[in-house]
């Protein structure tokens, strides 16, 4: 065989491996037909435009197979560099921004302008048909002030969800930013994990995917929890192995369980295809939080 026949064979294995893949996810399309999945993209997950539009072909895949995702997103280093630009400090208490009125009105401008938008490009810019809210609109996520010190910081306090489903039901795909009115006119800027736990509560969503730029949720032995439930994340908080940027985003897990989402997913979202993986093939991606002991994951869900 020469060299040409060769390379003919190779391509040939790997449109014969799409293929198989594409049978084998059979399923998994046949489970989530229908299933509303929260997807919180943070800011440290949202890497080049190249890995924007990988992250936005997903999102376009996961709709065209009967999905409804919903893309939740941060933007907390964008945020960062904007304020530095305009030489405003910033600090944070607890994985929170302490937010006075002019942070407030970068973190709108940052987030409901520059990252939002260009999210909501990207997916457009696949074949999707991407809107960008915030948590303002149609009073989707009513806040109040978290604690005093922390300035405009807010608490999702009411929810009205139908905004998300009246989009979805069009076949618009919603990018929400997360920010809240508060009842006297304030404009509140609310943690992304927080914000996107409240949204997949309050829509009672299949899942819940946190995608942020670690593998997972990583045990003692410092290797990855393929899956958890809540009595161990409490566990490995109280022992200190959960700890920094890794609490907010197992705290808004516990309170998206309790609020009837059916599991949550933290996952590395700078791999490649990474919601894919997680939704679409035995293999899943990351840790799966929930409070079933888990069997065969996902079809057990
Ligand atoms: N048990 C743990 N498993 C994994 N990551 C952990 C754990 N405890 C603390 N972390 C830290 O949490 C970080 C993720 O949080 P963060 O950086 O705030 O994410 P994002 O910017 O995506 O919201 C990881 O980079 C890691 O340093
Ligand atoms: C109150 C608070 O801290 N809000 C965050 C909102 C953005 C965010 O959460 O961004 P990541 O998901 O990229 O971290 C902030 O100001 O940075």
């Amino acid at each position: 065989m020469d060299a040409m026949d060769m390379k003919k064979q190779d391509m040939n294995r790997d449109w014969i491996a799409t293929a198989r893949t594409l049978s084998q996810a059979l399923p998994f399309l046949q489970r989530y037909e229908g299933a509303t999945v929260v997807i919180k993209l943070g800011g440290h997950a949202m890497g080049s435009d190249e890995a924007m539009e990988d992250f936005a072909r997903d999102v376009v895949l996961m709709q065209q197979v009967g999905v409804k995702p919903v893309i939740v997103h941060g933007g907390g280093p964008m945020i960062n560099q904007m304020l530095d630009k305009l030489g405003i400090e910033s600090t944070f208490v607890n994985g929170k921004r302490v937010t006075d009125k002019a942070t407030v009105e970068v973190v709108e401008m940052v987030l409901s302008g520059l990252v939002n938008k260009r999210i909501v490009q990207a997916i457009n810019g696949q074949g999707g048909r991407a809107v960008g809210i915030s948590g303002k609109d149609a009073n989707l996520m009513i806040c109040e002030q978290t604690n005093a010190d922390l300035g405009f910081v807010g608490t999702p306090v009411e929810m009205d969800p139908r905004i998300i489903r009246e989009l979805g039901d069009e076949n618009l795909i919603p990018v929400i930013a997360p920010l809240g009115a508060g009842k006297n006119g304030e404009t509140f800027n609310v943690n992304g994990d927080t914000a996107a736990g409240a949204i997949a509560g309050a829509l009672k969503a299949d899942r819940l995917l946190l995608l942020t730029d670690v593998s997972g949720v990583k045990g003692s032995d410092g290797e990855v929890l393929t899956a958890l439930n809540s009595e161990q994340i409490i566990e490995l908080t109280n022992e200190g192995v959960i700890a920094g940027g890794m609490i907010p985003k197992t705290q808004t897990a516990l309170d998206a369980l309790q609020e009837g989402v059916r599991a949550v997913v933290i996952l590395d979202g700078r791999a490649p295809n990474a919601c894919l993986l997680e939704l679409f093939t035995e293999h899943g991606a990351g840790s799966l939080i929930r409070d079933t002991p888990p069997t065969v994951r996902p079809q057990s869900a």
